[in-house]
């Protein structure tokens, strides 16, 4: 047999959501599969938690409880870790890519905080790493920042990365669906993560502002490097306030190069639930769909856009990444290595300007509005719009800024919350994708 034909031996790690799926598509499309690497694709074996539970499908004998077994076979060639979380996927990762198997891999929690462990590991043995699965599922965006855009510069790379929030924001706006039924579904959907937290509390596109910004400005940014904020506290009275503002709210991950007046540049990494003006590209995406949008000096804008969570959408990530590591093996290439050669350094949240929207209780009394614009004026942010909802008790005040920073804005609220004649802040949320 020549090297052109020799199988592929392929280990599954995990058959949840993502690994059922793959091990269905490698199962299915075997003739294929074997066309476009130029060897056949082997199963040798699928890891699994509970052997006992019923696997329609899938030999048997291809089951085992024991992944570092698996691993350690002679014939496989390439892990493809679905298990999720950081042990025990980072110790196998490690032991294959150590035996110099290639890895591919869909966990952005765990690439978000060992990404130079594991790509250094990969090109010490020269394995490959892949893991266009990790960010927007099914969307092709770790490929094009790590090649196709390879030879520009990136500016901006943001979007909705997280299928579980979009789909709960989607419904909350579109039918006043209830938050808790509604994450509910996006677990028995397939989105959400084995512990949901993950995703409603930003951690999951926090964990994905980090890869993308990681890739995009060749540096090394980890999951703590992300200011992140879930989206937990958004209410259906911030969803309809922000309709009468022609606006919707959505999960947002902006990862932004900063270039300083003297030329320094800096990286800016951040996940907030943010209001977005009902005609921007991103107040379309609904449901599990992700959005990425990104900027580059030469290419210009470019719109990413597609199934961002699920089974089959994220296994057929996961199948490229598969195809791709198996082609390296058959004619001796090589994947794309990390690039941190920039290391640039991460901005603080405090130094980051946008608009705001800030919701507060007040006394419906002669004074208070010009009390509440006072403490704005006083850290120079201008105000847009003032409205003032219902009245007596219910007064709510809505106020939307022009830029400000972070840090000013933060001051305002704090001052805010001081005075007698406010009651409660409400909600104190972004305004992005405007002019200004
Ligand atoms: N579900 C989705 O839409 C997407 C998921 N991902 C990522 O893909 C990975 C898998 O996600 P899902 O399939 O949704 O998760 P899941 O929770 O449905 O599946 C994980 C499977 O691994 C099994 N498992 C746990 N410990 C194990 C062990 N020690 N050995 C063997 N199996 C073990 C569990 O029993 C479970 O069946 C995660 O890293 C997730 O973040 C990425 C993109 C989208
Ligand atoms: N839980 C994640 C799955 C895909 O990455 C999400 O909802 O986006
Ligand atoms: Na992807």
């Amino acid at each position: 047999m020549s090297s052109a034909n020799k199988p592929i031996g392929v280990a599954v790690l995990g058959m949840g959501n993502v690994g059922t799926e793959v091990v269905r598509i490698l199962t299915e499309n075997t003739d294929d599969l074997r066309s476009r690497v130029g060897a056949p694709l082997e199963l040798r074996g699928v890891a699994v938690r509970d052997l006992s539970k019923k696997r329609p499908g899938v030999p048997p004998e291809l089951l085992t409880d024991d992944a570092a077994a698996l691993i350690d076979r002679d014939d496989v060639d390439i892990v493809i870790e679905l298990i999720g979380g950081i042990e025990p996927p980072r110790s196998h990762i490690r032991a294959a890519l150590d035996s110099g198997k290639s890895v591919v891999t869909a966990n952005k929690a765990l690439l978000a905080d060992y990404t130079g462990e594991l790509a250094t590991a990969a090109a010490d043995s020269r394995a490959d790493l892949y893991f266009e699965a990790s960010v927007a599922g099914a969307i092709p965006v770790i490929r094009p920042l790590m090649q196709s855009l390879a030879g520009d510069t990136v500016q901006r790379v943001a979007g909705i990365v997280n299928g579980t929030t979009n789909f709960i924001l989607s419904a909350m706006a579109e039918t006043g669906a209830d938050y808790a039924e509604t994450l509910a579904e996006a677990g028995r959907l397939g989105y959400a993560e084995a512990d949901p937290t993950a995703d409603v509390e930003g951690y999951d596109a926090a964990a994905k502002a980090a890869i993308l910004a990681s890739i995009a400005f060749h540096s090394r940014v980890t999951a703590a490097d992300v200011y992140r904020q879930g989206i937990s506290s958004i209410t259906p009275a911030d969803l309809a306030s922000a309709a009468k503002l022609d606006c919707t709210i959505k999960l947002l991950s902006i990862c932004e190069r900063i270039v300083e007046a003297d030329g320094t540049e800096q990286i800016s990494a951040r996940v907030y639930p943010a209001l977005i003006p009902l005609s921007h590209p991103l107040a379309a995406v609904n449901g599990a769909f992700n959005a990425v949008v990104v900027e580059a000096e030469n290419s210009g804008r470019l719109m990413f856009y597609g199934q961002g969570a699920g089974g089959a959408p994220t296994a057929s990530a996961v199948m490229g990444d598969v195809v791709m590591a198996a082609r390296n093996r058959v004619y001796s290439g090589r994947g794309p290595l990390e690039s941190t050669y920039a290391s640039l350094p991460v901005a603080s949240i405090a130094t980051v300007g946008t608009r705001y929207y800030v919701s507060m209780k007040v006394e419906d009394r002669p004074g208070v509005l010009a009390q509440v614009a006072g403490e704005f004026a006083k850290r120079h942010i201008g105000i847009a719009v003032v409205r003032q909802e219902g009245a007596g008790d219910q007064a709510q005040l809505i106020v939307v800024t022009h830029l400000a920073p972070d840090g000013s804005l933060s001051e305002t609220v704090a001052a805010l919350e001081d005075m007698d004649a406010v009651t409660k802040i409400s909600s104190v949320l972004r305004l992005e994708g405007t002019d200004e």
